[in-house]
């Protein structure tokens, strides 16, 4: 059984030293047949999504998140973790090559792979580490924060899963709550380390990203059996839930 799996709906846990209690909005959620029914917007993202509140609005108006956005937040702690997050998360977006249906799908991976991830976004944290007097093994091999270990441990557990539906959750938690807090952003902070940070989540290729990872969310959980729907669901509460926990240890 994979690690994430043994986080029940309601279960304890303490991935990201936050422990997880049943009353915290991890309690049972109607099945998606069901929800769909009576639900304004009926799309399979959207069930993932209401249910992974609260942490799901605590993520996208974090007092962290809010703080990049108004160029006040300390970047020191954050980008030293958040680098070695997204060498894992680069993992991941090579599993979503590999485990998609179909080549057209597969493209848009690709892409954002080797033109965002590995290119301007790898060029903004080596500049950003280098202006905030970040050593060498600061930026290779730093002391894991417990959120960055559970997160990275989260996206390998989808990525040698190699299945589709739980690589796309995992990856949509990730950029479509970036989306939610940088496209709060009411005008561009003035330093590099802020601005970049946001532009990089923000703006009509990175809003068309996040459209096409819920699309794809979209097409292909409605076609999973249920005990399947309920696997991506807990595995998209979870990287939510981190998310919240990423930004928390941000704050420190
Ligand atoms: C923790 C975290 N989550 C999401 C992202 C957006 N790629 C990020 N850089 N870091």
């Amino acid at each position: 059984m994979i690690g994430f799996v043994e986080f029940q709906d309601g279960a304890q846990g303490t991935a990201g030293g936050t422990p997880r209690r049943a009353e915290d909005g991890q309690a049972a959620w109607p099945a998606f047949a069901v929800w769909r029914s009576t639900a304004a917007d009926p799309v399979f993202s959207e069930w993932l999504r209401s249910a992974a509140e609260p942490d799901w609005t605590a993520a996208v108006t974090h007092p962290f998140a809010a703080a990049i956005s108004g160029g006040t937040a300390d970047m020191r702690r954050y980008l030293i973790q958040d680098f070695q997050f997204v060498d894992t998360f680069t993992a991941l977006l090579g599993a979503a090559v590999a485990a998609a249906d179909r080549f057209e799908a597969r493209v848009p991976f690709g892409r954002f792979l080797g033109q965002t991830v590995t290119d301007t976004e790898r060029g903004y944290f080596h500049r950003a580490l280098e202006a905030l007097g970040v050593d060498a093994a600061d930026m290779t091999s730093p002391e894991l924060e417990p959120v960055t270990v559970s997160f990275r441990s989260l996206m390998d557990e989808a990525r040698s899963s190699q299945d589709y539906s739980l690589v796309l959750a995992v990856l949509c938690v990730a950029e479509w709550v970036y989306l939610g807090w940088a496209s709060r952003t009411v005008s561009p902070p003035e330093g590099f380390l802020h601005r970049e940070w946001v532009e990089l989540h923000s703006g009509p290729e990175f809003e068309a990203w996040v459209g096409f990872l819920r699309a794809e969310l979209d097409r292909v959980g409605p076609a999973l059996g249920e005990a399947a729907q309920r696997r991506v669901l807990t595995i998209f509460r979870e990287a939510v839930r981190l998310e919240r926990g990423f930004f928390d240890m941000a704050e420190g």
